[in-house]
């Protein structure tokens, strides 16, 4: 599989809110994309919409040239990190992966590497539950790694990490983009993004405002902040709305 995610043209509303308007873009494998965008501009929507948990109302999205639905093994395909909140609190981290890794028929041993990958090698028998906000972003790039897949899609998973968290993600980001993987990194973080991402697609009520190289911006801009508050100036979702 081709580890690419193309967007086309995708429209997604939710009764008078447009959450996408058009949207269209393409992440490709080798390394960080980031993927950027005032609140509410549609990035959580359009990761929905790829995994196929939110239906688009018109326009397509494929993984590897397919729809994520027909993917056989999807962990395999793509890994994500959509809400780190989103487990059985009283379940053991590990027993959480074991789960997940069941489901989709990986060894047990799998679940301890990406466990220790990601620094929870002394926790895993700790209830999820307890876990802090950083623990637990930890514990989703665990599940999204599980399946060793091509195409990684992580929404704001710089989100509760520590100084130290910070720079460990900074480094596994740029190893699995180094290893050929195709990497969505959504985040509010203009500086990180400018440490980590080669590519930037900017968007502003549902549709893509740019999509280009991070050291293309930088040559039209001081930093990666500039370019982005130029570009989204007009495009402010929640104070904007009445304009749509
Ligand atoms: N399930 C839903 N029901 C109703 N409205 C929704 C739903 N999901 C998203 N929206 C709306 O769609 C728009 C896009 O939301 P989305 O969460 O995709 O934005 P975002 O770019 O991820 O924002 P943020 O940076 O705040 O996480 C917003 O106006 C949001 O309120």
């Amino acid at each position: 599989m081709e580890p690419t995610i193309e967007v086309t043209g995708l429209r997604k509303r939710y009764g008078r809110t447009v959450a996408l308007d058009g949207m269209s873009c393409t992440v490709r494998p080798g390394h960080v994309t980031g993927f950027v965008g005032p609140n509410g501009a549609g990035k959580s929507t359009t990761m929905r919409v790829v995994l196929g948990l939110a239906a688009p109302d018109a326009g397509t999205a494929l993984v590897g040239g397919v729809p994520y639905r027909t993917l056989r093994r999807p962990l395999t395909h793509v890994g994500a990190l959509l809400d780190a909140g989103a487990l059985q609190p009283s379940r053991s981290a590990r027993n959480h992966l074991l789960w997940l890794a069941r489901s989709q028929g990986f060894a047990a041993r799998r679940v301890d590497e990406v466990l220790e990958q990601t620094g929870l090698g002394g926790a895993g028998r700790r209830r999820a539950g307890g876990f802090s906000l950083g623990m637990r972003q930890r514990l989703g790039i665990a599940a999204a790694l599980l399946g060793d897949p091509p195409v990684l899609m992580l929404d704001e998973p710089f989100n509760g990490l520590d100084p130290e968290g910070i720079v460990w993600m900074r480094g596994l980001l740029g190893t699995l983009a180094a290893q050929g993987r195709a990497v969505l990194v959504s985040s509010h973080l203009m500086s990180e993004l400018q440490h980590i991402a080669a590519h930037v697609v900017i968007i502003g009520r549902g549709r893509v405002l740019a999509d280009t190289t991070v050291s293309e911006l930088l040559a039209a801009a001081p930093s990666l902040e500039e370019a982005y508050f130029a570009l989204t100036r007009d495009a402010v979702d929640f104070r904007g709305e009445a304009a749509r």
